[in-house]
């Protein structure tokens, strides 16, 4: 009998180390990755209530495209009064009157490298001009390519680095100090990603920039406060962009295996981190500060637990699993 069992169960733990062979080699087997999505639709309706933001300046580096573009296109549906600020002015301004047209609240275009403090500092001059200062600033622009580590130019190193972490602190600096001394509150969020907190190998600049951000938004959070400033991270998983796919992934090939180690079996969407970084920044996250919210379908739980390749297993390969298991005695 025993040997029976354990004759079946040698056959099965071929079979399962076949499989995992397998999912290693195509990226399937048992569950069909990617099936569970319909569990999980993406809503793309502005979530909070109509003229949430009304009466509300929110100011979005890197606004022109993808997420930044998004989260201006919810704010300004919301009722906000928008600018929205990076290099390329005629990007900016497209996206501005689009916006604009469908929302009928203005968007304004202000061009901005945020790596140089006296733009930041002309560009909140051009701002306090056209709206007042901000009640809502979403630092999101970013730099970021894939690259081995040993390829980096210094120059690389502080391209990503200039642009990602100094930025960040010169737009929040800047406007942090003519927001105190104004006695006017605001939210502050920042964009940055799961690997902030891990590390990654092949966008080391990234993650370590990104890592900066996070410890400047957590501290000014503890600091401010007593001026009335809340700050804010969002962490997002991959959400189809030309601006990060195009950098991260250019032959696309990365994107199946990416999409079955999801455990909701599918990207973001823009709209669906618009709606958060709406609430973030809204008056109904108002005791919300000093937060990091992971947004990624479960990717970060899912790369880092040892054990989740067993997903691939089969009921009956886990019947074959268990009765080995359940027949090893002693150590
Ligand atoms: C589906 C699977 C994969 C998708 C995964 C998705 C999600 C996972 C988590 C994602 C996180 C995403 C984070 C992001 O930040 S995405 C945002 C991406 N968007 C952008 O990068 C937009 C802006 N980018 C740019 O403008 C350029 O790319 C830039 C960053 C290079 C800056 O441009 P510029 O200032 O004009 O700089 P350059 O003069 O061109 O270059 C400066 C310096 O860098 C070197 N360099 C540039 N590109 C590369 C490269 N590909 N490899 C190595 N080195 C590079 C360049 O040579 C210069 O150095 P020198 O020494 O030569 O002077
Ligand atoms: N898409 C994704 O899967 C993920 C994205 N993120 C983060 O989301 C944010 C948005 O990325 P995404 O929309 O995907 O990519 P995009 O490339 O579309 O957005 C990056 C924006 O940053 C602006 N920008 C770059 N350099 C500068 C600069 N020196 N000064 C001012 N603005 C600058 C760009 O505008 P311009 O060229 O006009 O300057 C662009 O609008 C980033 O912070 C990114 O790190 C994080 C995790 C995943």
């Amino acid at each position: 009998m025993a040997a029976r069992v354990l004759g079946r169960a040698g056959r099965l733990a071929a079979v399962v180390r076949s499989s995992a062979l397998q999912l290693r080699l195509h990226g399937s087997a048992g569950l069909r990755f990617g099936s569970q999505a319909s569990f999980f639709p993406p809503l793309g309706d502005a979530m909070l209530p109509s003229g949430s933001f009304n009466n509300h300046v929110a100011l979005i580096t890197g606004g022109g495209t993808g997420l930044g573009r998004a989260m201006t296109a919810t704010l300004s549906q919301l009722g906000a009064q928008c600018i929205i600020a990076s290099r390329k002015l005629d990007i900016l301004q497209r996206t501005a009157e689009e916006i604009s047209s469908q929302t009928g609240n203005k968007v304004h275009a202000v061009q901005c490298d945020v790596r140089d403090p006296q733009a930041v500092s002309q560009c909140v001059d051009q701002m306090e001009a056209l709206t007042g200062l901000p009640d809502v600033i979403i630092n999101n622009a970013a730099g970021n390519f894939v690259c081995p580590s040993e390829r980096l130019s210094p120059n690389a190193w502080k391209t990503i680095t200039d642009i990602v972490l100094n930025g960040t602190a010169f737009v929040t600096l800047e406007l942090g100090k003519r927001l105190i001394q104004n006695q006017k509150g605001a939210s502050f969020l920042a964009i940055t990603t799961i690997y902030a907190e891990s590390g990654s190998g092949f966008v080391v600049p990234s993650a370590s920039a990104k890592a900066g951000v996070e410890a400047l938004y957590k501290s000014l959070a503890a600091e401010w406060g007593r001026y009335g400033h809340r700050f804010n991270i969002i962490q997002p998983g991959p959400i189809r962009t030309k601006g990060a796919f195009s950098r991260l992934d250019p032959t696309g090939a990365f994107e199946k295996a990416t999409i079955d180690r999801i455990p909701t079996g599918r990207l973001g969407t823009p709209a669906e981190i618009a709606n958060l970084a709406a609430y973030v920044s809204s008056n109904y996250a108002s005791w919300m500060s000093g937060a990091v919210i992971r947004f990624d379908g479960g990717e970060y739980v899912s790369l880092a637990g040892e054990f989740n390749e067993l997903r691939s297993v089969t009921p009956d390969q886990w019947k074959i699993l268990e009765v080995m298991i359940r027949n090893t005695k002693g150590s």
